[in-house]
């Protein structure tokens, strides 16, 4: 039985419009969240507009002012998945006016507070319910390959049977916003228009239409105003910032995030290396991992730990049919799913593996830890 309205407790909702917010909302529809919680919508653009229109959602309230300090403070609870800029802005202001409320945030902007734990609760439960106990009120999802890393990966990670890996990214576009996605889809647009005609005559020469392709990849004619370069029929290899040390932003949070995930630190730190690359999926994250795990384990029980680690990692055998079928963003995206395969002994030596990992980047990449962190705070988990 859900509590009734009057006792259930007032919860923030920042974000909700944007496409984090539109994916953490269908999921609360599907969960039935609204009837755990009494849901406060606010807007950074649209304050006084009307709420939105979702089951179990009482359309008679209007938004709230995102930035109105005072009114996010009476709330004991805040989720936002409105982005780190907006994070940045408001977030000192709230605390220095006093507000001592839980802050579940989808952007990376806390996230290696020492005060911050990042959320992943079915790898970090236990982090997560001694900070709720001693009083943490910060509470980051992750960066969404470290979390769909993170849920893949668990059963060896989890139990300390990783000395260190490398993993190599193929990123959606979905990673850098709506704005991106858009882009990729009207590349492969353009590029296809160039060479419709000639795709319809059979006998058309191969190298012309690559021809073609490529002047228009390097022309300037295609429009690259959110990644920078074409992402259609090509990829970036680099994501986020550059840190001026060789790595990118996002390749650094691997073994930031990871470990602090894990609770290791000092010389307990995992390695984990990774050189992050966009492609021109549109939502869901892969990555190919390198282990080298802390002894030789016998293939069979490396697959059982694997498959056996938490409710959405689904274990796909090595095989040709199998990763076709199941082992790509078409499979992944839209579901909760998180698939691992291509595990295989590598020749290194005994201890060195190799792993596949997929996983939808706005899902679990993104809302769902959110979600479910919002979930135990309120005791609903
Ligand atoms: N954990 C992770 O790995 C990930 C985290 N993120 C985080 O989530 C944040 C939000 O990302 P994302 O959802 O892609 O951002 P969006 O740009 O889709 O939405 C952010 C905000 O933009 C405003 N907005 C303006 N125009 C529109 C429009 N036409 N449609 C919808 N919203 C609009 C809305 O605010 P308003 O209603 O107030 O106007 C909305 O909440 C990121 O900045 C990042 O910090 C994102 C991806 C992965
Ligand atoms: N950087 C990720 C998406 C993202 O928002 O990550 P973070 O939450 O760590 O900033 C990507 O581009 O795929």
């Amino acid at each position: 039985m859900y509590a009734d309205a009057a006792s259930r407790p007032s919860v923030g909702l920042i974000g909700w419009r944007g496409m984090v917010g539109s994916v953490l909302m269908q999921r609360m529809v599907e969960e039935k969240d609204f009837a755990k919680i009494n849901p406060v919508f606010f807007s950074t653009s649209n304050a006084g507009g009307p709420v939105p229109e979702l089951p179990g959602i009482d359309t008679s309230e209007t938004l709230q002012d995102a930035h109105d300090i005072e009114m996010l403070a009476k709330l004991p609870i805040i989720l936002t998945t409105q982005g780190g800029d907006y994070t940045n802005e408001v977030y000192p202001k709230l605390r220095a006016a006093g507000w001592k409320g839980l802050w579940i945030d989808a952007a990376s902007a806390l996230r290696m507070d020492d005060e911050s734990i990042i959320v992943l609760d079915p790898v970090n439960r236990d982090q997560i319910e001694a900070g709720l106990k001693n009083g943490i009120n910060q509470f980051v999802g992750g960066n969404c390959t470290v979390s769909l890393m993170l849920l893949g990966l668990g059963g060896l990670m989890r139990n300390g049977l990783v000395e260190w890996g490398t993993a190599m990214t193929y990123q959606a576009a979905s990673g850098g916003g709506a704005r991106h996605m858009r882009e990729l889809l009207k590349g492969f647009g353009t590029l296809h228009d160039i060479v419709a005609e000639d795709l319809q005559n059979p006998s058309s020469a191969i190298l012309d239409i690559d021809e073609k392709v490529i002047t228009a990849q390097r022309d300037g004619s295609m429009d690259t105003s959110q990644f920078g370069a074409p992402l259609a029929g090509s990829l970036i290899p680099w994501i986020d910032s550059d840190l001026g040390n060789g790595m990118s932003r996002e390749d650094w949070k691997g073994m930031a995030e990871s470990n602090k995930i894990l609770g290791r630190t000092g010389d307990d730190v995992m390695p984990l290396e990774s050189v992050t690359v966009r492609i021109g999926a549109l939502r869901s994250h892969s990555q190919a991992l390198t282990l080298r795990l802390t002894k030789d384990i016998p293939l069979d029980e490396i697959e059982e730990l694997l498959a056996n680690d938490n409710d959405w990692v689904k274990f796909v055998p090595n095989t040709k049919e199998a990763s076709m079928q199941q082992l790509t963003p078409v499979a992944a995206t839209g579901t909760m799913d998180i698939p691992v395969g291509r595990v295989r002994k590598l020749a290194m030596g005994p201890e060195y593996i190799s792993a596949f990992t997929v996983g939808d980047q706005l899902l679990w990449g993104a809302a769902e830890p959110v979600r479910r962190m919002l979930m135990i705070a309120t005791g609903n988990l």
